[in-house]
């Protein structure tokens, strides 16, 4: 699904008014109608006491247009506009004429944090306070407001955005309002998936309000949320007369004495996501660990007895290597990694230490093979990239490395971002069940064993973690986020593949 920017929405707008020949203000009609059939449908004419509290832009515009639908079916509503500026948008007024058409309870002004009313936990907020227009934190006041409808434990309704949250830039030292649900219209905004903003996102859906199908349709977008409808059309089926040969070869350069495990993990990824053939590339005393542990995997062990890696060198020609998990940051691995690095030709799945080396000494990273897939999580990346002042310019600073580098950078997190030639697509699988010792040496795995299969490099980046959150999600369901193990969603990668194309249940 494309994630537009504040100014394509603005653009989309635009665009509908313009093909429809029709007002501004008939979006917001559109919008704030919709808002009010998804909670009206759930409410079924409860008395709910509904609580409305308008800014004075476009947001606060649907805020009234839902306030009038509410008024028109009788439910018990107060409305607030919460006056941080007397520049009234122009729809806001024409919204506000036709709500005075309904009813004679105008609704109150706010101006002061005097004048802020009390907030019940049985009512029913919404929140039409800021939409996307917010460009600056809001009035002292008005975050008050914020904090009194957080606190209030009300069921609480964004319209469009949480209030205070803004949509493509960090608004720093503010609050923003933790809704129940977020009504987005159109399309998800990138905060939603970036950890400072995200974080008060519990639920969000969106809302079709029909902005024009050839704008959306042709718009191209930085960012993309990836589902299952994206990853349905990144799967390469199997043919018949394939064979263990068709799915590739991949190696994983692993483990060290007493993290023998994170190699096995990362073994287990590949050979779960379907590489024909998987080697670790590991130390001696690893040797017998991957034997028994897994019989699937082939094993070469560097000729030296150390506890870390001292060489690395193979005699096999392997479709990808994957390569970091468990190595250490030993002088004498990162030596090895050195001499590697230089002479290396094969496509790259690069992690975990190996990652931490790269940052250590950044003139390796030119000897990186064209479109490596580098897996940093955000302490890995912060070495390799430096630190960031808000989450929209860590995204802007993977660009750049990753236009310098040329290579695919997955930012793992609970929302993973895999940042390409200026685009970032945004995953939507995997859950706190994840945040597990050895899940991303399984990722690394997965991402290594799609690239043996034949899959590009960004294209087994963003699938693979698409699978990789998947399982986990399907997982849970018998584990509970507490009891998921890293080794266990390699076992669910099947049902991941399998949930794919299955289709859903018919109602009767
Ligand atoms: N296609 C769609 O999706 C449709 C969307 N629609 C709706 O329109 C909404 C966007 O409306 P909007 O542009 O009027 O902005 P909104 O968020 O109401 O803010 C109002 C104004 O406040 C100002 N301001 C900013 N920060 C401030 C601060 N800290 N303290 C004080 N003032 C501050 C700033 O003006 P400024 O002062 O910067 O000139 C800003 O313009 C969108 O979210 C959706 O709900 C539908 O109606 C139609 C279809
Ligand atoms: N709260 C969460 N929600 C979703 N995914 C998560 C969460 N926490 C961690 N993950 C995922 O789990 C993996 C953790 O990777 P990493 O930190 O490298 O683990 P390890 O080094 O232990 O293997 C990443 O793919 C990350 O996106
Ligand atoms: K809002």
């Amino acid at each position: 699904m494309k994630i537009l920017s504040k100014e394509q929405v603005y653009q989309a707008d635009k665009a509908t008014e313009n093909a429809e020949n029709i007002p501004s203000y008939n979006l917001m009609e559109r919008a704030g109608g919709y808002a009010f059939e998804f909670m009206h449908q759930r409410l079924q004419g409860q008395p709910v006491p509904v609580k409305i509290f308008c800014g004075i832009g476009n947001n606060g515009g649907d805020g009234l247009v839902i306030a009038r639908y509410f008024v028109e079916h009788q439910y018990p509503v107060d409305v607030y506009v919460v006056n941080y500026s007397d520049n009234r948008s122009k729809d806001f007024l024409l919204a506000l004429e036709e709500l005075k058409k309904v009813t004679r309870k105008w609704p109150q002004v706010l101006k002061s944090e005097d004048d802020l009313p009390q907030i019940n936990r049985e009512d029913l907020v919404v929140d039409c306070i800021f939409g996307i227009g917010i460009n600056r934190p809001a009035p002292k006041w008005v975050q008050q407001l914020f904090v009194n409808i957080n606190q209030s434990g009300a069921y609480t309704v964004a319209i469009d955005v949480p209030s205070g949250m803004g949509v493509d830039v960090y608004i720093k030292d503010s609050e923003v309002i933790k809704p129940t649900i977020v009504l987005s219209f159109q399309t998800p905004k990138l905060a939603f998936f970036l950890p400072q903003s995200g974080k008060y996102i519990n639920n969000w859906t969106v809302l079709d309000i029909g902005l024009d199908r050839n704008f959306m349709n042709s718009v191209q977008t930085q960012a993309q949320l990836i589902d299952k409808a994206e990853a349905q059309q990144m799967y390469k089926p199997r043919t018949k007369f394939s064979h263990k040969g068709t799915y590739g070869h991949a190696l994983l350069i692993t483990g060290s004495y007493g993290k023998t495990g994170a190699a096995v993990l990362s073994c287990k990824g590949a050979l779960s996501s379907g590489a024909g053939l998987v080697t670790a590339y590991t130390t001696q005393h690893g040797l017998p660990i991957l034997q028994s542990s897994l019989p699937e995997a082939m094993v070469l062990a560097d000729r030296y007895n150390g506890k870390y890696l001292e060489e690395i060198q193979f005699d096999l020609a392997p479709t990808v290597i994957g390569v970091g998990p468990g190595l250490g940051t030993e002088k004498i691995t990162q030596q090895a990694l050195k001499t590697f690095l230089k002479a290396n030709k094969i496509p790259l799945v690069v992690d975990a230490d190996a990652l931490n080396i790269l940052s250590e000494n950044q003139e390796f990273l030119e000897f990186l093979p064209k479109y490596s897939v580098l897996t940093p999580h955000p302490k890995e990346l912060e070495r390799l990239i430096g630190t960031w002042e808000d989450d929209f310019e860590k995204l802007k600073k993977a660009e750049a490395f990753s236009k310098k580098y040329n290579c695919v950078l997955v930012l793992k997190d609970a929302h993973t971002i895999t940042v390409f030639d200026g685009k970032y697509y945004v995953n939507n699988t995997g859950n706190p069940g994840l945040a597990t010792g050895g899940s991303g040496d399984v990722l690394t795995g997965i991402i290594t064993g799609l690239m043996a299969q034949g899959y590009d490099a960004l294209t087994a980046a963003i699938f693979g973690v698409y699978l990789h959150g998947k399982a986990a999600d399907i997982a849970i369901n018998h584990t509970a986020y507490e009891g998921l193990t890293a080794s266990m969603i390699t076992e669910f990668l099947g049902q991941a593949y399998l949930d794919l194309f299955a289709q859903p249940e018919q109602k009767q």
